[in-house]
């Protein structure tokens, strides 16, 4: 890279952090566009057709200079020219971005100039938005996201299932969408989440056909219970184009051969800043003054507000002991959960000159001078400002309740951006009111709404009416990873909408959350008459060597499997397989199942145990 796209680009870099400002549309707010769409795109997504395409041509630092040139003059608010932005710098264009805070006020087409601009930048220059991008990376989850512009092998196509249908809810960014339509797959496009009522009717009228949904793409708030999966007959794979997967049954799902995808790190960023904005604002009770400011008046106080830096020590020397009697002064963060998030705050908690500790329920490489403790306990003694980075699961529910609070400093601050279930709320307003909790910022709850509106009162959750009461309390609508243009929510749409294509094409899982993580290298173009399958069984006994006995007919070239609980993934290429073999290939899979012993509370009963879970087979 050229030293000058390289000062150009931490031009932008610091454009970016200097200007940014975050917002997020759903229904309700507005919005002209129609909170539905079906496409159906006009490729030809044949094997041939595909195999026609040239693969894309790299842009080169001309194209990355000026593509920085716009992105700096979009996040300036310059005008630029979408049909022709080369012409932006005469100054003589009229823009159809100027007008808008953010993508979500743009028409798809709009955001797809960004969003290309974006991909192509980040892709040409390998950036990250996240330093410590590679930090507890799962294997192949990052760097996966340039693979499908590199030139591959042939690209198959699944033998049963023709035409992809894919039902997208919550606002799935633009980038995804793209990704997908470029496929051929025909895609039904919702602005919002859906309660379960209405995602099951969804589900059963989508496409006009028998619950013929290949794919179903959610954020945080869709619930994908075992109830709704059940309605899913066709059901391959689901994006969760965000971090946490509690909202989907991953066990029901995986036993029915449904493949979980999800973006693990793309947002961590946004949501560690957005953090560290919340200890300063907790700490200067900035929200409080806001609202007063707003409601118009002037209250300029001192009281219980601090910097939360280290003590500097100046240009006089301390002895050990002065420095070890002031080091108690530096605001200490404690930092629940150190995962991409977690350790990310972790960097940015000490460049401000605080000290961490954290706690995790597995030992984790401290960054920088922090410091793990074994227990949650010794972290909520000592911590002024505790924030949270758990998952929700069984374990973290109520994590934090009457009793933790009562563990924490008097007069320290809670911070929780994870999920709603790991807060106690009534024992969290209980310890507000009583002053022991100096302040706290929540960006999730237990119950949230599908959409914007109205919706943050006592009706969704008994206590809501309470928490509006409370001070330095900064309430945020679930923004934590809402950021977008070449940030969360773009990248998050490319890295989840790739993985869906590979899941599709190729059977590749690797990312999944609920499946053994299986992959194979391409087949080439010249291995014609070679075919891949996927078949999804139950990890028993006997079961491979069913399969292998059905596929053993033809020459197997490669074959790959793996297991994850009582759920096995298997891939073979096999070669010598005639047009005509596939079907009867797929056949004798579909029907395969193996006599297994189950035993009941009354003694040995013999069954018939369906071994075969999902076959897929791909040419
Ligand atoms: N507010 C928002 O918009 C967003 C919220 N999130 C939430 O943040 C959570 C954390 O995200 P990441 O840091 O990316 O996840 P991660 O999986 O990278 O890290 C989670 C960490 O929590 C630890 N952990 C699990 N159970 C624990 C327990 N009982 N006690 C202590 N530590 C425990 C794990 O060992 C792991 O190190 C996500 O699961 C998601 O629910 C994520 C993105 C955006
Ligand atoms: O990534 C996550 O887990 C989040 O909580 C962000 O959710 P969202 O995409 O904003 O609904």
């Amino acid at each position: 890279m050229s030293s000058k796209i390289r000062s150009l680009f931490q031009g932008f870099r610091s454009s970016l952090d200097g200007e940014r400002g975050t917002s997020e549309a759903f229904p309700g707010d507005g919005s002209s566009s129609p909170a539905t769409s079906t496409s159906t795109s006009t490729h030809d997504s044949s094997p041939a057709a595909i195999a026609r395409r040239a693969p894309p041509t790299p842009p080169d630092e001309k194209d990355n200079h000026h593509h920085l040139k716009t992105l700096q003059r979009l996040q300036k608010g310059i005008p630029i020219n979408p049909k022709n932005s080369s012409s932006s710098t005469d100054g003589n264009n009229h823009s159809h971005y100027e007008d808008y805070e953010n993508t979500e006020d743009m028409t798809d087409a709009q955001q797809t100039e960004v969003n290309g601009l974006a991909h192509s930048v980040s892709h040409t220059l390998s950036l990250s938005n996240s330093p410590s991008s590679t930090f507890h990376s799962p294997v192949g989850s990052y760097s996966s996201r340039t693979t499908l512009n590199r030139p591959s092998g042939k690209q198959l196509k699944p033998f049963n299932t023709q035409d992809i249908k894919i039902v997208l809810l919550e606002n799935v960014n633009i980038a995804a969408r793209e990704i997908l339509e470029s496929q051929g797959y025909q895609i039904e496009f919702h602005k919002s989440s859906l309660p379960e009522d209405q995602l099951i009717e969804k589900i059963r009228q989508s496409f006009k056909t028998n619950r013929d949904v290949h794919v179903i793409g959610i954020r945080s708030k869709t619930k994908l219970s075992a109830k709704v999966l059940r309605e899913a007959k066709n059901l391959l794979v689901i994006g969760c184009f965000c971090i946490g997967t509690n909202q989907v049954d991953l066990e029901y799902a995986a036993k029915h051969g449904i493949s979980v995808f999800n973006s693990p790190f793309s947002n961590s960023r946004s949501v560690a800043e957005l953090v560290i904005s919340e200890i300063i604002a907790l700490a200067r009770q900035l929200g409080d003054r806001s609202m007063e400011m707003h409601n118009g008046t002037w209250n300029k106080i001192s009281a219980k507000c601090w910097e939360i830096r280290g003590k500097t020590l100046g240009k006089f020397s301390f002895t050990p002991e002065i420095i070890s009697w002031m080091r108690p002064l530096t605001k200490l963060l404690g930092i629940v959960g150190y995962g991409h998030i977690g350790s990310q705050l972790s960097v940015l908690g000490e460049a401000m000159g605080m000290r961490v500790l954290y706690y995790d329920v597995i030992p984790l490489m401290a960054l920088g001078t922090a410091k793990q403790v074994p227990t949650l306990k010794d972290l909520l003694e000592q911590a002024d400002f505790v924030t949270l980075h758990v998952p929700e699961i069984a374990e973290t529910k109520d994590m934090i309740g009457a009793e933790q609070l009562a563990q924490m400093k008097r007069g320290s601050y809670l911070i929780n951006a994870s999920r709603g279930s790991v807060v106690n709320i009534p024992a969290l307003i209980e310890s507000m009111r009583s002053g022991h909790t100096a302040g706290a910022a929540l960006d999730v709850y237990p119950s949230e709404p599908a959409a914007n509106g109205d919706y943050f009162n006592d009706t969704l959750n008994s206590w809501g009416n309470d928490l509006r009461s409370l001070k330095n309390l900064i309430l945020t609508p679930h923004i934590g990873g809402s950021t977008e243009v070449s940030e969360a929510q773009s990248a998050i749409g490319i890295e989840v909408g790739e993985a869906l294509v590979r899941y599709i094409n190729s059977g590749s899982t690797i990312g999944c959350v609920n499946m053994p993580e299986v992959t194979l290298r391409s087949l080439t173009l010249a291995e014609e008459n070679h075919v891949r399958v996927v078949f999804i069984h139950s990890n028993r006994p006997g079961v491979l060597r069913q399969v292998n006995s059905i596929l053993g007919d033809h020459n197997v070239d490669k074959q790959m499997s793996d297991s994850r609980g009582d759920v096995a993934y298997l891939m073979a290429d096999i070669s010598d397989v005639n047009a005509g073999d596939i079907r009867s290939l797929y056949e004798s899979l579909e029907a395969l199942s193996c006599k297994l012993i189950n035993r009941d509370t009354h003694g040995n009963t013999l069954t018939f145990f369906a071994a075969k879970i999902m076959t897929r087979v791909l040419y």
